[in-house]
């Protein structure tokens, strides 16, 4: 049986100062389902979350959350009605109250004993015994991130929105924080969305990716599916996926610099100006005194050496990127040959690096 979507948005336009910022944005999610929003710095991402909120008013559009519209031509409902919780950046905490009374800030309708069985539970569920009197400065920023959490979730919210979560959080304390909050939010199961400039991050904690480029959502779908097969470059480009070589059609075949390709997938034959995305693991390297490659930089990474090649003549232009565990030094000349596979081809635009 289909459940019926816990957030709906259809068609949102947002402008500001006569500027488009969101363009017929459309999603929905399911009851517990956590989206990662990514996209380049300025795509709109932070306004999605804002006209979700209700922070500001988009120009057309519907927003639904758990059934009731929220915004809509004739409906808008303020921020505090729309049952959603928000985790800002910098937590936001409220510096002159402590953990307890932080928690304790969007139940105050609640009677007291309520408040008190509420926080309890929230102050034993996010782990923080043993720090409800203390001040927001006086706990780490994995700390003051629980307690946040830990406030937004009090009123029991539908939606959870995030903006930022992880990135004020040391490196080595992320990724055990994500896993943890992931479990979290699915023992809950609360449906949220949160704001990334770190598409890792999306590997680990979210279910859906929106990748945003320019007020529009480009891709929106289970993030490993995004990448094995990006709608555009654009989406590819942002999320790294690989490397670009051009190429153009020649006798049905795909000519690159680095050889002749067979096409083994569909492709629209009318456009001669083909960009080829090649994944590191699609390329092969060797030390050739005689090849058409030259190692120009190399990275010490967990999966090698990352290698970024370039061409040896001057007729060609491609930054390839590859990984092995073989040694080579910067400037030797190699040989590069593509592994088979269903090659992904978009039209050669402008804009690529
Ligand atoms: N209050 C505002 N007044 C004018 N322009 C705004 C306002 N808020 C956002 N914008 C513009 O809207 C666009 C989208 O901004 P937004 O903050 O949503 O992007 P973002 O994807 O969250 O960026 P970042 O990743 O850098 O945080 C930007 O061009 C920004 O300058």
């Amino acid at each position: 049986m289909a459940t019926s979507p816990i957030i709906d948005i259809n068609t949102l336009d947002v402008v500001i100062d006569e500027k488009a910022i969101l363009n017929q944005v459309s999603f929905s999610l399911s009851a517990g389902e956590i989206l990662g929003l990514v996209g380049p710095s300025g795509c709109g991402k932070t306004t999605l979350l804002n006209a979700i909120a209700g922070f500001l008013a988009p120009v057309t559009g519907e927003i639904t959350i758990d059934g009731k519209p929220c915004f809509s031509t004739n409906t808008t409902v303020a921020p505090e009605h729309r049952h959603i919780g928000v985790i800002f950046q910098d937590y936001a905490l409220f510096p002159h109250m402590s953990v307890a009374e932080n928690i304790a800030y969007g139940i105050s309708q609640y009677d007291k004993h309520s408040q008190q069985e509420k926080v309890k539970k929230l102050i034993a569920m996010l782990k923080l015994e043993g720090f409800e009197s203390r001040y927001p400065h006086q706990l780490s920023g994995g700390q003051q991130q629980r307690v946040a959490i830990a406030r937004a979730l009090a009123p029991e919210p539908k939606l959870l929105l995030l903006d930022e979560p992880f990135s004020n959080i040391d490196a080595r304390l992320r990724n055990e924080l994500m896993i943890e909050l992931r479990q979290l939010l699915k023992s809950l199961s609360m449906t949220a969305v949160f704001v990334t400039h770190n598409k890792d991050e999306v590997f680990t904690f979210a279910d859906k990716i929106a990748v945003m480029h320019q007020g529009h959502i480009l891709q929106f779908g289970h993030p490993v599916e995004v990448c094995k097969q990006p709608c555009s470059w654009q989406v590819a480009d942002f999320l790294q996926l690989g490397s670009w070589l051009n190429a153009t059609l020649y006798h049905d075949k795909l000519d690159t610099p680095l050889g002749l390709l067979s096409i083994n997938n569909e492709f629209d034959r009318q456009d001669n100006q083909i960009a080829l995305l090649i994944k590191p693991q699609h390329l092969k390297v060797m030390v050739d005194q005689h090849g058409e490659s030259v190692i120009q930089h190399i990275n010490i990474t967990e999966q090698g050496y990352h290698y970024i090649v370039a061409p040896v003549s001057s007729k060609h232009d491609y930054q390839l990127s590859v990984y092995s565990e073989q040694v080579i030094q910067i400037g030797q000349q190699v040989q590069l040959s593509i592994i088979e596979h269903d090659y992904i081809l978009f039209r050669r635009d402008n804009g690529m690096s």
